[in-house]
C-alpha cells in the first residue's frame, strides 16, 4: 500500500498499556517505520546494570552513534530490572539529549521504502514529534497492565511474582508522570484509547478507522 503522502504518528503511554503492541499493527498495516523508544532506555539501561564501572554520558554518546534497530532486538532488554533501571536513567536531561538524534532520525527520515514512521513513549507526541499527523495516547487501568505484563514475563520464564510487577508498574508510573523531564503526559490533541476491556484487533481496528478517516478526508 502507498499513501498519497508520508505519514507521522506519535505514541505515548504508560507502561504494559498496549502501545507496542498497536504500533507495531498499525505500522505493519500502513508500512511505516517502527520504532518502540522505550528499548533505547533500557538499551542503557542495561549498560548501566551490566557494565557499571564503565558507564558514562562520553560511552553513551558513543554506543548511540553507533546504535542500530538489531541493537534493540536484544531479548535481554525485556526484564523487570532493565524496565526499573530504564526509568531512573531517563530522568537524566543529558541521557535524554543522547538519545534525542536517533528518534529524530527515525521519525522525519525513515528509510524510502516506508510510508512513514510510528514513534512509541513517553515523550513522543511534545518533544520527538511535535507536529506528527497522528496523536494517540494510548492506557489502560494498572491492575490489568500489570497482569499482562505479568503474563509477559512469565511466558519468558522469569521468576517474578504479580505483586512486584504491580508494584513496578506502580513505581514507574509515578516516576514517569512525575518527573521534571520530559514527563508522561496526554496532550490536549492526541485521541485517548483505553485499551483495559477492548482486544488488540478491537484497538487495532479503532485506531485504524481514525487514521483511514483522516487519510481520506
Ligand atoms: N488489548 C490487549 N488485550 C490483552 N493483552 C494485551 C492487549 N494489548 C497488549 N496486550 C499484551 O500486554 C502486554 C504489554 O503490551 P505492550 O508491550 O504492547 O505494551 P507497551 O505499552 O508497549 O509496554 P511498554 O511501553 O512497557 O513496553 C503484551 O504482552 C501484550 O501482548
Ligand atoms: N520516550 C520514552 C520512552 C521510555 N522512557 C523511559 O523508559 C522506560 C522503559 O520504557 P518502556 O516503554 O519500554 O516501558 C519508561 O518507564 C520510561 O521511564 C522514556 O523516558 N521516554
Amino acid at each position: 500500500m502507498k499513501l498519497k503522502k508520508k505519514i507521522k504518528i506519535a505514541i505515548d503511554s504508560p507502561a504494559a498499556a498496549g502501545a507496542g503492541t498497536q504500533a507495531k499493527l498499525i505500522s505493519k498495516h500502513f508500512n511505516l517505520l517502527y520504532l518502540d523508544t522505550g528499548k533505547i532506555y533500557r538499551l542503557i539501561a542495561n549498560i548501566k546494570l551490566t557494565q557499571a564501572n564503565r558507564y558514562s554520558h562520553s560511552l553513551i554518546k558513543k554506543k548511540m552513534l553507533k546504535l542500530t534497530m538489531k541493537d534493540l532486538q536484544n531479548k535481554k532488554l525485556l526484564s523487570d530490572e532493565v524496565g526499573t533501571m530504564a526509568s531512573i536513567i531517563s530522568k537524566d536531561k543529558k541521557i535524554r539529549k543522547l538519545v534525542h538524534a536517533f528518534q529524530i532520525k527515525s521519525a522525519y527520515h525513515p528509510p524510502k521504502k516506508y510510508n512513514g514512521s510510528c514513534l512509541d513513549g513517553r515523550d513522543i507526541t511534545y518533544k520527538i514529534i511535535p507536529n506528527a499527523d497522528f496523536k494517540f495516547f494510548i492506557t489502560a487501568n494498572t491492575k490489568t497492565r500489570a497482569l499482562r505484563r505479568y503474563k509477559e514475563l512469565k511466558d519468558l520464564n522469569k521468576k517474578i511474582s504479580f505483586n512486584e510487577v504491580l508494584k513496578s508498574i506502580k513505581n514507574r508510573d509515578k516516576s514517569d508522570y512525575n518527573r521534571k523531564v520530559s514527563p508522561l503526559m496526554r496532550t490536549r490533541d492526541s485521541i485517548l484509547i483505553n485499551t483495559t476491556n477492548l482486544t488488540k484487533r478491537s484497538c487495532f481496528l479503532k485506531i485504524k478507522q481514525i487514521i483511514d478517516r483522516k487519510l481520506k478526508a
